[in-house]
């Protein structure tokens, strides 16, 4: 499903992602971890050509994407969406609107749109937050809305990068939840950039380790199931004032 071939990546002189060679299996939750600086960013916009390899080769449901240029590649990238940290939502546009935004870069059928952005956020839970700006929505509510833009076109790939990095600890549940749900009910391909192994664990069951650019491992795992905590005030005093909770850091 995702092949990249030999690509690199620098940035005046840096090499931030060095000779990665991986394979990406469809259906997959396919994780990426590492360390701050390891290229785990860049090497997810390589996949969908958001940074262009500076050398090596990409391909993505058998198409090399890296042979593509203008109509084709975009033609090509429909199949392909993605989700960011900070949700890169359009501030001025309603959540109907922000969805709606995708479908008509992609030149969908307009007499269709409607049932489409409806669809997908429904799916998402928020079809009744259509007609809401985005300042009006929480950090997870935020995220789902990205979520259902990035579901508009059928997309046979979902490329997340960090997606729980500025939720607290049930939004991130909540919205990996979603995830596993997209993954499920549609067979979409996930690849998840995370720093937090807890969230990596959880519904990954492919793994790739970066350090320094390079692959250093590339291994399958059996997924832990998605854990919620005790937000109640009480267990965190509680875990304040108990001894031992170091253990946890
Ligand atoms: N557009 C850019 N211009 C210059 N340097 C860049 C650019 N994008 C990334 N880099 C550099 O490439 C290296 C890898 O960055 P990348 O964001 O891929 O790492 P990361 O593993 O995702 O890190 P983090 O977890 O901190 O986000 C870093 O040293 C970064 O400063």
């Amino acid at each position: 499903m995702i092949h990249l071939h030999n690509v690199s990546k620098s940035f005046h002189m840096f090499q931030a992602v060095q000779s990665v060679s991986l394979t990406i299996e469809k259906g997959q939750v396919h994780g990426i971890i590492g360390a701050s600086g390891a290229g785990k960013s860049t090497l997810l916009r390589l996949i969908n050509l958001l940074e262009i390899p500076d050398a090596g080769e990409v391909a993505v449901n058998g198409q090399k994407l890296t042979q593509l240029n203008g109509k084709a590649l975009r033609e090509a990238r429909k199949s392909i969406g993605m989700i960011f940290q900070h949700f890169n939502l359009v501030a001025n546009k309603t959540i109907y609107e922000n969805v709606a935004v995708s479908l008509r870069l992609a030149k969908y059928p307009m007499r269709q749109r409607r049932e489409r952005v409806m669809e997908c956020l429904q799916f998402v839970g928020l079809a009744s937050f259509k007609d809401k700006y985005p300042a009006q929505l929480s950090g997870g509510q935020k995220q789902r809305v990205a979520i259902a833009r990035a579901l508009a076109n059928y997309p046979q790939v979902l490329l997340c990068d960090e997606p729980t990095s500025s939720l607290d600890p049930n939004t991130t549940a909540e919205i990996l939840g979603v995830l596993k749900n997209v993954n499920e009910t549609f067979g979409v391909t996930i690849v998840m950039v995370s720093h937090e192994m807890d969230v990596i664990k959880s519904i990954c069951n492919h793994v790739t380790v970066l350090a320094d650019g390079k692959v250093y491992d590339s291994l399958a795992i059996e997924p832990k199931g998605i854990r919620l905590i005790d937000d109640n005030p009480e267990n965190f005093v509680k875990q304040l004032t108990e001894d031992g909770e170091w253990d946890h850091a």
